[in-house]
């Protein structure tokens, strides 16, 4: 079995600057990996057949599986006489926020380059991506980066100050078209995202805190309270920064101590199920 790691990422900041005539909204928004992952294990098939085989309840396993995308895509694109089975071990939350299913699909095709041997560049596999959603381009090169155009135009930023980073996710799942489908427009409160990447650059912790955003926020926390109240918590707990991640409903806190770490975590865990400490990884090249 060959091993992919498939790593959940957060929105530093979530701009949107107009809604296109292709439906999607253009965005501008920081994106940065968080060493909570997906395992993708790969097996070469000789007979061809695209097989899933997941481990959640809540994820499909078959061609609506990004996953299975992935492979299909790979495999009719470039006539490939192969198959796979694709085994997902799920460990991000699902619909959550976090990018799982685009960061598996994106896992999938760079284990599949090199298993199938196929010597595509990541820029060509991000591009492939692109076909099955606006987050697996950057999920093909993690890291940190800003995402422009739909969320597929990436530009490779630093990796951001340290940090541990809480995150909570409620017991109830979004739909990212839902939530950008109710957007009001006119309305929008943008996001610093120039202050946040000069903050990256100087690794500038308390900057970053300063200039985290997200406008797609006020929607989510509008039709679920309790994503509100899960923020309002973990401010209580001492998290330095909170914002929710994408769509949502996910909830993330930026911790630079890591004595407060174990604080903000049980004091979340009371009342929310599903909790992680985890780091922010920040740098390209650790996901072989
Ligand atoms: C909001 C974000 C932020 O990173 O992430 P999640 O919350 O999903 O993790 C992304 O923009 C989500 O990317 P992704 O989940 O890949 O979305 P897609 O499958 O491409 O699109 C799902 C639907 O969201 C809407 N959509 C998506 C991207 C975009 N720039 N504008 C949109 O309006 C469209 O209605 C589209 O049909
Ligand atoms: N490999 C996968 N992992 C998770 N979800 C998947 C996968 N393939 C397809 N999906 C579907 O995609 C939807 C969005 O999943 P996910 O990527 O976890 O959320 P988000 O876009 O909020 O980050 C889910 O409802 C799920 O049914």
């Amino acid at each position: 079995m060959y091993y992919v790691k498939a790593p959940a990422k957060i929105n530093l900041t979530l701009d949107v600057l107009h809604k296109r005539s292709d439906g999607y909204h253009e965005v501008e928004m920081i994106m940065t990996t968080v060493d909570l992952a997906d395992r993708i294990g790969l097996e070469i098939r000789e007979d061809e057949k695209i097989q899933i085989l997941s481990v959640d309840r809540f994820v499909p396993n078959d061609y609506r599986n990004l996953a299975y995308q992935a492979a299909k895509l790979l495999k009719d694109t470039y006539h490939v006489k192969l198959g796979v089975s694709i085994t997902i071990e799920k460990n991000i939350p699902v619909a959550a926020g976090l990018a799982g299913g685009s960061s598996d699909a994106a896992a999938t095709l760079r284990g599949l380059n090199t298993l199938w041997g196929l010597g595509l560049s990541l820029e060509e596999l991000a591009q492939l991506g692109t076909k099955i959603g606006s987050d697996v381009a950057f999920c093909v090169y993690g890291g940190t980066a800003l995402a422009t155009g739909r969320g597929e135009l990436i530009q490779e930023l630093p990796a951001p100050p340290n940090s541990w980073v809480i995150l909570a996710k409620p017991t109830l799942g979004v739909s990212t078209a839902d939530i950008y489908g109710k957007m009001k427009l006119d309305k929008i409160i943008h996001p610093k995202t120039n202050q946040m990447i000069e903050a990256i650059e100087n690794k500038d912790f308390y900057q970053m805190c300063d200039s985290i955003g997200n406008v797609l926020e006020d929607v989510t926390l509008k039709l679920y309270p309790e994503v509100a109240v899960l923020k309002e918590q973990m401010q209580k707990f001492g998290a330095d920064a909170v914002l929710m991640s994408g769509s949502g409903p996910t909830v993330f806190g930026l911790v630079q101590q890591e004595s407060r770490v174990q604080r903000v975590y049980n004091g979340l865990r009371g009342f929310c199920d599903e909790v992680y400490a985890v780091r922010l990884i920040g740098e390209r090249d650790t996901l072989a």
